[in-house]
């Protein structure tokens, strides 16, 4: 595997003389699963009011860095700081500010869609009528109105992508942790969500997703992180990580030393004589 590169010198300077704090600070984190190494003491700044795409090959430990970050994993070792908060030593500050849509995601099967979030909004302190509003608004832009009643128990993947990130938004987070969004969602709600998504960030929140789908980080985010085998192997702009290359995907595929692997050429017997 190729030595870590440090695109940029990290948030404080991408693009310029930003003081802003990062949205996150992450510092020496490491998590081990038995002799796996998943996250190999990463250090990693994200900066404020970005889209920005964590991308990586499989098994490269994107989830259990989102999950370490959201407080829902214990880091071995290492520090996390979302908007200047420690995620384990001050998580319900943390909590407050944050919204979470998970990999594989649990929600209260048992309600509708529309008590799931009148639940969620309860349980984050905002008051019924807001709860109400922000619902009711929230189900019609991601054209969830017309299932508001169904059980979340009988809604399609894509649909519980759509509720679960109505729940994570209810409470307007500075910062939104999103693990493959876009996964199951069909390109009509996708494009919803990116409208919706855009529109926060322009606000100056921030977004943080992880996905495989080097077109869609390349078409959505300002900021990426590139992650293969549990390091952090470039970060920085779009244009600072994709470099000389005509694309992510040719930057990608060079940064985690892709380009030396068997395509499949070693299966002669495929599409053989039978
Ligand atoms: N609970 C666990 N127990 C054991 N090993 C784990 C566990 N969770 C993750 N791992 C291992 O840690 C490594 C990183 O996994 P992780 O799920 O973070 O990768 P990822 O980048 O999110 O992958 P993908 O894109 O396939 O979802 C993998 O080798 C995986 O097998």
């Amino acid at each position: 595997m190729p030595e870590q590169t440090d695109i940029t010198g990290g948030a404080s300077t991408a693009g310029g003389a930003s003081t802003a704090p990062p949205a996150v600070r992450v510092q020496g984190l490491w998590k081990r699963f038995g002799d796996q190494v998943a996250v190999s003491g990463i250090d990693l700044e994200l900066p404020a009011g970005k889209f920005i795409g964590l991308v990586g090959p499989n098994g490269a430990g994107k989830t259990t860095t989102l999950s370490m970050v959201t407080g829902l994993l214990r880091p071995d070792m290492g520090s996390i700081e979302v908007g200047g908060h420690d995620v384990w030593r001050d998580p319900v500050a943390v909590k407050a500010r944050i919204g979470v849509l998970p990999e594989g995601l649990r929600l209260f099967e048992r309600l509708s869609g529309r008590e799931l979030l009148a639940y969620t909004g309860r349980l984050r302190g905002l008051p019924g009528v807001e709860v109400d509003k922000r619902t009711t608004q929230l189900l019609d832009v991601l054209d969830l109105a017309g299932a508001q009643h169904k059980l979340v128990v009988d809604y399609s993947t894509g649909m519980r992508k759509k509720i679960g990130l109505a729940a994570a938004l209810l409470h307007n987070p500075e910062v939104l942790f999103l693990d493959e969004p876009f996964e199951g969602v069909d390109p009509v709600s996708a494009q919803t969500i990116r409208g919706v998504l855009e529109r926060y960030t322009r606000s100056g929140a921030t977004v943080v997703f992880s996905s495989h789908v080097m077109e869609l980080v390349e078409s959505l985010c300002d900021w990426v992180a590139v992650m293969a085998a549990g390091r952090i192997r470039a970060r920085g702009t779009l244009a600072e990580v994709r470099g000389d290359a005509p694309s992510l995907q040719d930057a990608f595929l060079e940064l985690v030393g892709a380009g030396a692997r068997d395509t499949g050429q070693s299966l002669d017997w495929l599409g053989g004589a039978r």
